[in-house]
């Protein structure tokens, strides 16, 4: 709904009325202010397009679209120059004093003032030298020269009184406010937003309105008060939704969402940024941008979303790349810090925490040294602490190599007392072993029921006796023995009283015989005396004594005269005829059989 006209100064008294209106809408101005400078191109007007150009580059300025108002900059500087009209030269460096301080040239900044301040005493004209003294109030509080900017800008308040510009007061009071928030005097900050509001409530600019209210709320955000900070947030959405004014929607959702952040409401937090991130996407603030994206990325590092938190820290290194100011920087290393402290890599961590610290520096070296003071002594704490951390994390790693040791050490012992049981054991087994194989040994060679060495034991004692003698001088005597009528007493008396029988004569030969000569069983009721080195005649006296002996035994369950006789067969080693034991052994035999023909009770030899 561009006007036509016929024309330049109709084209100026109209683009200068809606630099000055009260519906100042940032995204319409620059949409009407380029259908203007078009217009003026076509029909040659130079000063036309100047000022719809310069009214398009505030436009940008008002939305903080610091890329194109520069583009736009340098684009009508040469021309703006060439025409040399004041009020347009004036105009752009009021502009050219935001966009150094948006652009990080703050060094620069103090050297733009003198040439203003020099225009504003050439001006009769209350109203510009009102915009001038408010341009310079506003860098010298963007640049934290708090005392300059609240001299300047009440000088500013002044030229606009006098002027009658009452929507320019209000601004300049909210610019006020600022500089005191800004000095920490919240009461002074909130009364000076409080006089601005009625102002423009009276001066009916809703923009503007919302401007202060996302001012307010912001200085109570600064100051932790986060209750009325949220109110007044709250308050601008509701204005700049009713003008239709969506980056001031998103600013104030901005700020609704750095609340959350600090109030650790994550959830909200990343929901508010959603909303407000196409905003100044598609504005193309991409300073806002990155802000926003810094804020996403502590919601989502708060949330402990690292992986979400590293796709915002590489989508955001462009911005580094940029040339970011240092507090930019800042915050973004910060996140590179909090996901590295997550990771529990201290080392990164450390690292940016050193480089931040580095930042600080240079940062405060134009703002407050004692501020700089206070965060390098909050730095070197967190220095400390994630030393402090690397440290205990090295000493776990000792209690673990410790805690290894301990059980290896204690494997050992177990390994050890395992070992000594199971050896304990094996001896132990050896030496039942050793007793049981000595135990069957004997039972191998013994008589289960006499007792006395049975017939492999006693035919191996003699085998050895016979080789003894076979090579040596020494005498051999065998002699066989038999119980007479021995199956009359088992038919008699019971197999029972066999066996006592059995035993008692096992007995008798046991302590009549001398310790050289052996006997042993050889078969049932029959036994087998090795005599070494005893004669025919010695070996009869045996038989005596044997006898005597056996006589006088007591055997159980008989009378003491038990009346039980034997029979016994004498035989000696000849070297000469005998080729082995069997054949004495049998020679003693067939003198037993000749004792037993012969009535028994009696020696033949
Ligand atoms: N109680 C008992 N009897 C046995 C044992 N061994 C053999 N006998 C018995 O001894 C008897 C041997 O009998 P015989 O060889 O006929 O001879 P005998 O009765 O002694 O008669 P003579 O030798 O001719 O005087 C048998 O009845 C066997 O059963 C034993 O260990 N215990």
């Amino acid at each position: 709904n561009i006007q036509e006209f016929s024309t330049e100064s109709e084209a100026l008294t109209y683009i200068e009325q809606l630099r000055n209106g009260n519906s100042f809408d940032p995204i319409n101005v620059v949409e009407t202010a380029t259908l203007l400078l078009q217009d003026s191109q076509i029909n040659n007007w130079d000063i036309a397009y100047l000022y719809a150009s310069n009214l398009k580059l505030e436009a940008f300025l008002a939305q903080e679209n610091i890329g194109k108002a520069e583009e736009l900059y340098k684009q009508i500087s040469p021309l703006a120059k060439k025409i040399d009209d004041p009020l347009i030269n004036i105009r752009l460096m009021m502009s050219e004093l935001y966009i150094e301080f948006a652009t990080g040239n703050i060094e620069k900044i103090p050297s733009l003032y003198a040439p203003l301040l020099s225009k504003a005493e050439e001006t009769e004209d209350a109203a510009t030298k009102g915009e001038i003294y408010q341009a310079i109030g506003l860098s010298q509080n963007n640049t934290l020269d708090l005392g300059g900017a609240v001299k300047t800008l009440k000088i500013a308040y002044e030229q606009f009184e006098k002027a009658g510009d009452i929507n320019a007061q209000s601004e300049v009071l909210s610019s006020l406010a600022n500089a005191f928030a800004e000095m920490g005097d919240l009461n002074l900050a909130v009364n000076y937003f409080r006089t601005s509001l009625e102002l423009v409530e009276q001066g009916g600019d809703l923009f503007g309105k919302s401007v202060i209210l996302y001012n307010l709320a912001n200085a109570y955000a600064e100051f932790g008060e986060y209750e009325p900070a949220e109110r007044y947030f709250v308050d601008a959405i509701a204005i700049s939704k009713e003008i239709g004014d969506t980056i001031g929607v998103a600013w104030a959702e901005f700020g609704l969402a750095k609340i959350a952040v600090d109030k650790e409401n994550w959830t909200q937090a990343l929901d508010l940024l959603k909303e407000a991130k196409p905003v100044f996407e598609e504005a193309g603030d991409l300073d806002s941008l990155s802000y926003v994206m810094l804020s996403q990325g502590e919601a989502y590092i708060g949330s402990d979303n690292i992986a979400k938190t590293e796709e915002i820290i590489r989508q955001s290194e462009q911005f580094l790349l940029s040339g970011s100011s240092e507090s930019y920087r800042l915050s973004y290393n910060e996140l590179l810090i909090k996901v590295a402290e997550k990771k529990g890599d201290y080392k990164t961590a450390n690292e940016k925490l050193n480089e931040n610290f580095g930042l600080l520096r240079k940062l405060y070296e134009i703002e407050n040294s004692q501020q700089a003071q206070r965060h390098k002594v909050e730095f070197e704490t967190r220095i400390k602490e994630n030393q402090n951390q690397i440290l205990q994390k090295e000493n776990e790693v000792n209690q673990l190599k410790i805690k290894e040791q301990q059980s290896q050490q204690h494997m050992w012992i177990v390994i050890i007392v395992l070992g000594s049981a199971f050896l304990t054991i094996v001896i132990v087994l050896l030496i039942f072993q050793t007793k049981n194989r000595n135990r069957f040994k004997r039972m191998a060679l013994r008589d289960d029921l006499t007792n006395s060495p049975n017939r492999r034991a006693i035919l191996q004692f003699a085998q050895e006796r016979f080789l003894e003698a076979k090579h040596t001088d020494m005498t051999l005597t065998i002699a066989l023995i038999d119980l007479d009528f021995f199956k009359k007493l088992n038919d008699q008396y019971g197999h029972e009283l066999g066996d006592n029988v059995l035993k008692a004569f096992a007995d008798t030969c046991l302590n009549s015989l001398r310790k050289q000569n052996r006997f042993g069983r050889y078969g049932g009721e029959e036994w087998l005396l090795v005599m070494a080195n005893t004669s025919i005649t010695e070996a009869s006296l045996v038989f005596r004594r044997l006898r005597a002996d056996w006589n006088n035994k007591v055997i159980d369950g008989l009378p003491e005269k038990h009346g039980i006789s034997f029979s016994m067969g004498i035989a000696q080693f000849d070297k000469h005829t005998d080729q082995n034991l069997h054949a004495v052994i049998k020679r003693a035999d067939d003198k037993l059989y000749e004792a037993k023909n012969q009535g028994r009770d009696q020696v033949i030899t």
